[in-house]
């Protein structure tokens, strides 16, 4: 449905656009155009269907269409995170934003996402990315989690939370992670002997390690997904996995745009925009096709005269002769050789959500660890109460890696500061089962709400000294030593839980969420444990939303050993 606003001239509508409320123009009728449903309009100038009184939330601009050039044309869509955190500061908590066909009501204070997520209902829903809906119908590719929603998806989603959420599934694949975590390590070591400079023991390298942080979430995601490593730290990386890792990256890149125009219309013209977008979406299914493939093929081969039966009734991967049975039960399968064992996901499914995760799994996990080793290279004090804390307890757990990250809490506080300052997603979306009142406005059920986690995390009303980098302000320094910085502040808002979002939240929250953490803050361990980290320039790194929030240029970092590459393979 659209929003329905009078003509204005390019100039009148910026002007109109920066003013504050713009309550004159406002004929809007409109809901989202997303749900396809029309919430209640319950009355006010303009009659956006939210209301306090009579007055209308404010917002900049009711004409989406009109925004939708001008975000065009300004190039705003790179920096739609700076536009909201402006857009708050300009008109307060609450806002609502008309973008194309859709119109969103965003919000940023806790409390208020809190009242937000306690009405998603059991089947909570997100904004549909359309451009890879119409990507899955046009290809005939069957949807997985991402995509689905209601009684199909929290059925699939089930399934998947035993495999890669539950505290058994994170006891299977930890060790698998700080494997590669530790390979990535031998590998800075090798390139630091190579071309460093320096004394033996503490030689140095600046480089640009974004690279190879792609390389790194790619393999650890492949070993946790198949249970197999892909070699991406040899000398010669397979050309396919490359063109992965380009591949995520520009479909990422072109969704933004076509998020607000009409992906069927855009296929039907041969639109560049959309073609590069499915494209990319073809090489991703490709590749993930070719590793599922390999993985069953490799899951008959161990199994052969174990005497256990595949449960294959429900469908067959296509060249796979199905019935005989994955994994000897001493190895752990990957999530492919589990899910195929129990046989309760139909196979056209399980491909679906794995190359979903393959996808989602990759540039989520490489960017946070961009910032962090940016962050923690520009703090140097932090650095080394992390890298003290990270010591200690690697010591007690003697190469246990589960034990070493609960001994180290600072590590999972790094990450979440990091995301708190970068959050990959910007905002978390939901359509309200019931009528909410954020700010004494009345929100209709349905109505698409966005919580906006960029300008949440840099928010003076929500942080104390939010552009200090403060791993330990989310507790986690020494025992016995205080409390955090953001004690006092959590105890004195409401909303205390609806801080730290990044994941997203409750049944619909990231599925690979415990991977993710698990990568992260097993790499972060081993590199603090071996390398010192410098940058030459302590200003900000500028950003830009692709989809996910990234470094406008990856930052470039020295690494100088502390350890020998043989010490770290030594458990202690
Ligand atoms: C730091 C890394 C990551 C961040 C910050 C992140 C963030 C998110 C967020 C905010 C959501 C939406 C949650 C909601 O609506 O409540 C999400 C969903 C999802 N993520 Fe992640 N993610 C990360 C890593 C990963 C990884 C490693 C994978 C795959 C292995 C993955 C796969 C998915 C999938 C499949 C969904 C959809 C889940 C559903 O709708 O049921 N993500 N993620």
């Amino acid at each position: 449905m659209l929003t329905v606003g009078p003509v204005v001239s390019p100039a009148v509508s910026r002007a109109l656009f920066s003013s504050r409320v713009n309550r004159a123009l406002s004929v809007s009728t409109g809901l989202p155009g997303d749900t396809g449903m029309r919430a209640s309009v319950q009355g006010g100038a303009g009659g956006s269907g939210a209301v306090r009184g009579f007055q209308e939330i404010p917002h900049t601009g009711s004409n989406g269409w009109i925004n939708l050039l001008r975000f065009w044309r300004e190039g705003t869509f790179n920096q739609l995170h700076k536009h909201m955190e402006k857009t708050f500061n300009m008109l307060g908590p609450i806002y609502r934003q008309y973008l194309g066909s859709q119109s969103s009501v965003n919000i940023l204070l806790p409390g208020d996402i809190g009242e937000l997520f306690r009405s998603e209902g059991l089947h909570p829903r997100r904004m549909t990315l359309q451009p890879w809906a119409t990507h899955r119908e046009t290809r005939k590719h069957s949807k997985g989690v991402f995509l689905k929603n209601g009684a199909e998806w929290r059925a699939d989603r089930l399934l998947l939370n035993r495999e890669v959420m539950l505290s058994s599934a994170v006891q299977r694949f930890l060790p698998l992670l700080d494997e590669v975590a530790r390979d990535f390590c031998h590998l800075l070591h090798r390139k630091i002997q190579m071309d460093g400079h320096g004394e033996n023991e503490h030689r140095s390298l600046t480089l640009d390690p974004s690279p190879d942080l792609f390389r790194f979430a790619l393999e650890a995601s492949c070993y946790v997904l198949y249970g197999e490593r892909i070699g991406l730290f040899s000398s010669n990386p397979s050309w396919e996995s490359e063109r992965f890792i380009w591949a995520v990256e520009r479909m990422l890149a072109t969704t933004p745009p076509l998020l607000y125009l009409p992906p069927r219309l855009l296929r039907r013209l041969h639109v560049p925009l959309w073609t590069q977008h499915a494209t990319a979406w073809d090489h991703i299914f490709s590749h993930a096709e070719a590793r599922i493939q390999r993985g069953y093929q490799r899951l008959q081969a161990e199994s052969s005269g174990t005497g256990r039966t595949v449960h294959d009734s429900r469908g067959q991967f296509p060249g796979g002769t199905g019935g005989s049975v994955p994994g000897s039960g001493c190895q752990f399968p990957g999530v492919l050789g589990q899910l195929i064992e129990r046989g309760e996901l139909p196979l056209n499914l399980i491909r679906a959500n794995l190359t979903e995760l393959m996808a989602g799994g990759v540039d989520t996990t490489a960017v946070p660890l961009q910032f962090a080793l940016f962050e923690l290279a520009r703090n140097p004090g932090v650095q080394e109460k992390v890298r003290k804390q990270v010591k200690d307890s690697w010591l007690q757990a003697a190469g246990n890696p589960q034990k070493a990250l609960q001994g180290a809490p600072l590590l999972k506080g790094t990450m979440k500061e990091t995301l708190r300052l970068y959050p990959v997603g910007i905002t978390v979306q939901r359509y309200p089962i019931r009528d909410i009142v954020l700010q004494n406005y009345r929100i209709p059920a349905g109505t698409l709400v966005q919580a906006c986690l960029y300008p949440l995390g840099r928010s003076q009303d929500v942080f104390q000294n939010p552009e200090c980098f403060d791993p330990s302000r989310w507790g986690g320094a020494e025992a016995g030593r205080g409390r955090s910085i953001e004690d006092s502040s959590m105890e004195r808002g409401s909303g205390a839980g609806f801080r730290s979002l990044a994941f997203g939240f409750g049944a619909r929250q990231c599925v690979g969420r415990r991977i993710a953490e698990s990568e992260i803050q097993l790499l972060l361990l081993h590199i603090l444990r071996n390398f010192h980290l410098e940058v030459s320039s302590k200003e900000d790194i500028n950003t830009k939303y692709t989809l996910i929030l990234q470094p406008e240029s990856p930052p470039t970092i020295t690494f100088t050993t502390l350890l020998s590459s043989n010490q770290t393979l030594c458990p202690q």
